[in-house]
């Protein structure tokens, strides 16, 4: 077990956006998170990075011994000295299980568009050094350290070329990729994406998702995705989540054929065509990449 939940909840005054919600990720598996507009997806992701506090429930976090040793203990102490164990991170900061290696990107994009490719993910591979950034001063070879990281991450998500341009030359699929370059310069356990093909051409979609797959490959993965046939395509699990309640998991052949998520949410999905499922299960075309992002 890498990351769970046990009855988590919140409740916004009379509204229950999450509902008791048990759940469990292991590591490196690559899981979706899907329902209709107002499930409960973002809330949970929120309740899961610390952005917002559960009004009841549990979170706890197995992070690898290296984040659990950097990032330092909850509770303040230098102990390095690593507890197997997992951690309980319900009141955790955004902050502590960012360094503890959760990290999440979001819907709207999170870059600086005229500092270059390079020096967004540079910034983020120190940002995540955090204290030692005073350290920065006397070690000019941190810098060097940095850059290097910057650089291999690059090659990684496919943006080596743009390097040095500003990071607002990027089309909207490479500004997603680079979100998720961003996102592993804080050296993670587990990504969280947020509709990380929203407003993405079609053409692009094939690239972000051949990244997400790449990079699954050695991260646990959580993905908020509308478009079905990517949440077909690359998730090993399907997690279903209706007014707040999760009422379905399992491999995506599985949830395909569930009655109670066709009725839920992908009412009239059957696959193989390039459709986004955006309200009440009913499909629709895939975003047009100029329309903007829509759908929070
Ligand atoms: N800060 C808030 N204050 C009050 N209500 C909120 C707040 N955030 C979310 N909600 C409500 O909680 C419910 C769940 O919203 P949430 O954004 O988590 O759904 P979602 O599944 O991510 O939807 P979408 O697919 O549209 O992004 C909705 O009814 C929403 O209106």
């Amino acid at each position: 077990m890498l990351l769970s939940t046990q009855d988590l909840t919140k409740q916004f005054g009379g509204i229950t956006a999450v509902d008791g919600v048990d759940f469990t990720l292991e590591e490196e598996e690559l899981c979706s998170v899907i329902g209709p507009n107002g499930a409960g997806k973002t809330t949970f992701f929120n309740l899961l990075t610390g952005v917002l506090e559960p009004t009841a429930g549990r979170i706890e976090f197995a992070p690898s011994t290296g984040a659990a040793a950097e990032g330092g203990q909850l509770d303040g102490s230098d102990d390095e000295t690593v507890d197997d164990g997992p951690i309980d991170i319900t009141d955790a900061a955004p902050h502590e299980t960012a360094l503890l290696g959760l990290h999440r990107s979001y819907q709207v994009t999170n870059i600086f568009p005229t500092v270059s490719v390079r020096e967004n993910v540079r910034i983020a591979a120190q940002a995540h050094r955090g204290g030692d950034s005073w350290r920065f001063w006397r070690n000019a070879n941190a810098f060097d350290d940095h850059v290097a990281e910057a650089d291999r991450i690059l090659e990684r998500i496919g943006l080596t070329a743009y390097a040095d341009q500003p990071a607002e030359n990027l089309s909207h699929g490479e500004k997603r990729n680079l979100e998720i370059g961003i996102a592993l310069a804080g050296d993670p356990d587990v990504l969280l994406l947020d509709e990380p093909t929203a407003g993405v051409s079609s053409e692009d979609v094939d690239r972000v998702t051949d990244i997400i797959e790449d990079v699954a490959a050695d991260h646990a993965i959580m993905l908020i995705e509308h478009n079905m046939d990517v949440v077909m395509d690359i998730s090993d699990r399907v997690a279903v989540l209706n007014q707040g309640e999760l009422i379905a998991q399992g491999p995506p052949a599985e949830i395909r054929q569930s009655e109670a998520v066709q009725r839920a949410y992908l009412g009239g999905y059957e696959g193989g065509g390039s459709e986004a499922v955006t309200d009440g299960g009913d499909p629709e075309p895939a975003q047009d990449p100029d329309a903007g992002v829509t759908a929070g």
